[in-house]
């Protein structure tokens, strides 16, 4: 496979509210205006009803040369690589059908040019869906933009329930199944309404599993200690929910943290480089409204400013409970949408609510 992405040939784009309607698409540059109809079944088989141009030759594969050929057969070929966009809550994802092996389709620096928003299709990570392992349904790996590999990612997993729906024909249905990933065993459930509800297990606040240096200052877990990042003291919880969070409602002795005037492409990379995570780190900075309701920015390992962190909610609502700013049950605002947020007492685990959707399918030649 070429190192390189010759062409983000882009196909077709319909979520599925907007199946039975037609679409125009214009690709710029050298790439021709395609006119494509509705989709019924839209599994990677875009249909293409007419095309007013031939796809530039740069971008074609070499079987093009045939007049009768369509663009849809170049893109059938073994080199193009089908895909789904999803996001939740616009946390974006390209995600996978890779059940056919246990090794990802393509490797963490393919990942980092797909993910490129200006040279590539433009993602915070690429998902992919694997053969389930010790009696799991699925498995579930993600990269991040940077070609990092976390163990977890909550408004993924929540798109990769609704991708597997989709392959396996569980439309309408609610439906539950077990993932297998990095943070161990996650159990999705797509509801009636088609948000999808995820038990996210219990959080690890253990300090050197999260993992972080910082001294524990309860029972075993790091909850409002100082950091001092760039100068100024922050009080932070650590928490891991499988991937390490670092989560902040202000500075020492400062106000009430205004997450709207935070400079987070300025801080956000000082936390996540900082000494004391060693695995790096994710950071939320937290405004807390009401003790049900909290509004949250985050700053992610790996990807930078993100719309929406599913796993960063949930740390955000276990760190206020560690903190007693907050009960259980919260919404938690995000700059892409509210998620709801449970962290039950009777088993520990932490319940994420939220929607994932479909943005388009597309195929690209890698
Ligand atoms: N956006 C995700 C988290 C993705 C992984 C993260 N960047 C990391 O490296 O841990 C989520 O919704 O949880």
């Amino acid at each position: 496979m070429a190192d390189t992405i010759a062409a983000a040939t882009v196909s077709l784009f319909l979520k599925p509210s907007t199946r039975h309607s037609q679409l125009f698409l214009t690709l710029t540059t050298s790439l021709p205006v395609l006119r494509f109809n509705s989709l019924k079944n839209p599994k990677f088989r875009p249909l293409v009803v007419s095309s007013s141009m031939s796809i530039d030759s740069a971008a074609a594969p070499q079987e093009t040369s045939s007049k009768s050929s369509s663009f849809l057969d170049h893109r059938e070929g073994s080199r193009f690589l089908h895909f789904v966009k999803y996001h939740g809550l616009g946390n974006d994802f390209i995600v996978l059908d890779n059940r056919d092996s246990s090794e990802p389709k393509i490797r963490p620096e393919q990942a980092v040019k797909l993910c490129d928003r200006n040279f590539g299709i433009g993602a915070d990570g690429v998902i992919f869906a694997l053969p389930g392992v010790n009696g799991t349904n699925y498995t579930m790996r993600i990269f991040n933009s940077d070609g990092s590999e976390p163990e977890m990612c909550g408004n993924g997993v929540r798109c990769f329930a609704r991708f597997i729906a989709e392959l396996e024909n569980f439309h309408g249905k609610r439906q539950s199944f077990t993932v297998h990933t990095g943070a161990g065993l996650i159990v999705p459930e797509i509801q009636e309404d088609g948000q999808v509800k995820v038990d996210m297990g219990e959080p690890v606040l253990k300090a050197a599993n999260v993992p972080t240096k910082l001294a524990s200052n309860k029972n075993d877990a790091v909850v409002k200690s100082e950091l001092v990042v760039d100068g100024v003291t922050w009080n932070v919880t650590c928490v891991s929910m499988g991937n390490p969070h670092c989560v902040t409602f202000g500075t020492k002795g400062g106000e009430d943290l205004q997450v709207d005037a935070l400079n987070l492409a300025q801080i956000g990379p000082k936390f996540e480089h900082h000494d004391v995570f060693p695995a790096r780190t994710n950071t939320e900075f937290v405004q807390v409204y009401s003790p049900s309701h909290l509004k949250m920015r985050v700053w992610e390992r790996g990807a930078g400013a993100t719309l929406a962190c599913g796993t960063g909610a949930c740390a955000t609502v276990v760190a206020a409970v560690l903190e007693g700013r907050a009960g259980r049950n919260c919404t938690v605002d995000l700059p892409g949408g509210p998620l709801e947020i449970e962290w039950r007492e009777e088993d520990n685990h932490v319940y994420m609510t939220g929607p994932a959707e479909v943005v388009f399918y597309g195929s690209v030649r890698l």
